[in-house]
């Protein structure tokens, strides 16, 4: 299902696709994302001539006032050739490495090119952890709004010199969706090699482009495999879709265009891909970092009562529905919550380290507090850290 097809319905939905471009035209606040490979050559260079004309279009919407904030990533890519590697390194302490040269000498060219316009680029480097501790968040936050409001333009990537494999956001797809979400944006926009999301991979021939995405969960029938054509960018279609998930489930529209259309794309001109923005109710960001952003350092298998109570009803878990304990995690950690066959129902933050919990198991509560002290009357997973996943609904 691509679009709304040619009933009544369809046109009046077409209709609300072009109100929907439109208000990207007048948005007051726009997330702008871009990849590695729209920056730098293959060979790991920075593409100066790319970054002015990007920096051109941002810089005159900014000064037309609209507040912007560029996620930017190419700080691996563009450390490639300073450190003489011939390709994107595979393992994480060179891409670390590249990144920190890379990163240096990215900032050095917006700052330069912003300020041709008049305009203070501010480097701004997140982690996984920013997204998902409360006070973090609230910092990150106040700090980016601060910024616009100062007049000036953040240019945010993850912090990849501190991030381990196991709390990376790895692709900055999904962390331009996080910060949409985090800066309530009026929209965002995907910015790529490619022009558009299409059918499957453009490199094959007959391919078609997909104007537009009423709702990402519905999307079927398209081939999203294979990274990026020229080997620097990370994620390929699937981060892409992931990000315009993230966002549009949050009510942020979203559009994916190709970097040399930003210009169009801004202007609600129907260039790329557009995902339509959801109309339900915005889930918080921690919902939506333990839903998207992170995977579960390990597993706790509940019985079918606490699947059922997690499922639907959204209680808490407590110990006495838990029957097995997977992994080495501790209290704080992200956990799946699984079913008896396997099946990851929910995500949520555990409160105990894994070590403690077969000695909980199957215990209620008030028993453990008499037996073992007061605070072991705490839930194993509180339901306000708890994310039920799609498809988990009995
Ligand atoms: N269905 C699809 N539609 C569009 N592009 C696709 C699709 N499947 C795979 N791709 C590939 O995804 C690439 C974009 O991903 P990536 O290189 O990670 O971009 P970026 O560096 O901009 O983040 C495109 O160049 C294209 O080759
Ligand atoms: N933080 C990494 C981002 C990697 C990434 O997401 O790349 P891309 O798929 O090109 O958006 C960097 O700056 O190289």
């Amino acid at each position: 299902m691509h679009g709304a097809g040619t009933t009544q319905a369809g046109a009046n939905a077409q209709g609300g696709a072009e109100a929907e471009r439109a208000r990207l035209r007048t948005a007051r606040r726009v997330v702008v994302k871009v990849g590695s490979s729209s920056l730098t050559t293959p060979d790991g260079h920075i593409d100066r001539e790319r970054i002015a004309v990007l920096t051109d279009v941002l810089a005159r919407r900014r000064s037309a006032g609209t507040e912007l904030v560029l996620v930017s990533s190419g700080a691996v890519a563009a450390g490639m050739s300073p450190l003489g590697l011939p390709s994107r390194p595979k393992d994480l302490a060179t891409q670390q490495a590249a990144a920190s040269v890379g990163q240096g000498l990215l900032v050095a060219q917006y700052t330069a090119a912003f300020a041709g316009h008049g305009l203070t680029a501010a480097q701004v480097l997140l982690t996984v952890e920013d997204m998902m501790r409360r006070v973090q968040y609230r910092n990150a936050q106040r700090t980016l709004r601060r910024l616009l409001d100062m007049g000036a333009v953040p240019i945010v990537n993850e912090n990849d010199t501190v991030a381990t494999h196991e709390i990376r956001f790895g692709d900055n797809d999904r962390l331009a969706a996080l910060v949409a979400h985090l800066l309530r944006a009026d929209a965002l926009l995907l910015l790529s090699d490619v022009d558009a999301l299409y059918d499957g991979d453009p490199s094959r021939p007959g391919t078609r482009r997909i104007p537009w995405v009423p709702a990402v969960r519905e999307l079927t029938g398209v081939d999203v495999g294979g990274a990026g054509r020229r080997g620097v960018g990370t994620g390929g279609m699937a981060t892409k879709l992931e990000s315009a998930r993230i966002a549009t489930e949050a009510g942020v529209p979203t559009v994916l265009a190709a970097a040399a259309d930003a210009g169009p794309a801004l202007a609600g001109e129907p260039v790329g891909t557009l995902f339509t923005a959801s109309a339900e109710r915005r889930p918080s960001a921690r919902q939506l970092w333990l839903a998207h952003a992170t995977a579960g350092r390990g597993s706790v298998v509940l019985d079918p009562g606490a699947v059922r109570a997690v499922a639907a009803e959204h209680a808490s878990l407590l110990p006495a529905g838990v029957v097995k304990v997977e992994g080495d995690f501790s209290a704080g950690d992200p956990v799946d919550l699984c079913d008896e066959d396997g099946r990851t129902i929910a995500r949520g933050l555990v409160n105990y380290d894994a070590a403690e919990i077969p000695e909980l198991m199957g215990r209620s509560t008030r028993w453990l507090a008499r037996e073992l002290g007061p605070e072991y009357e705490r839930e194993i997973v509180h339901r306000d850290d708890l994310v039920v996943l799609d498809g988990a609904h009995p």
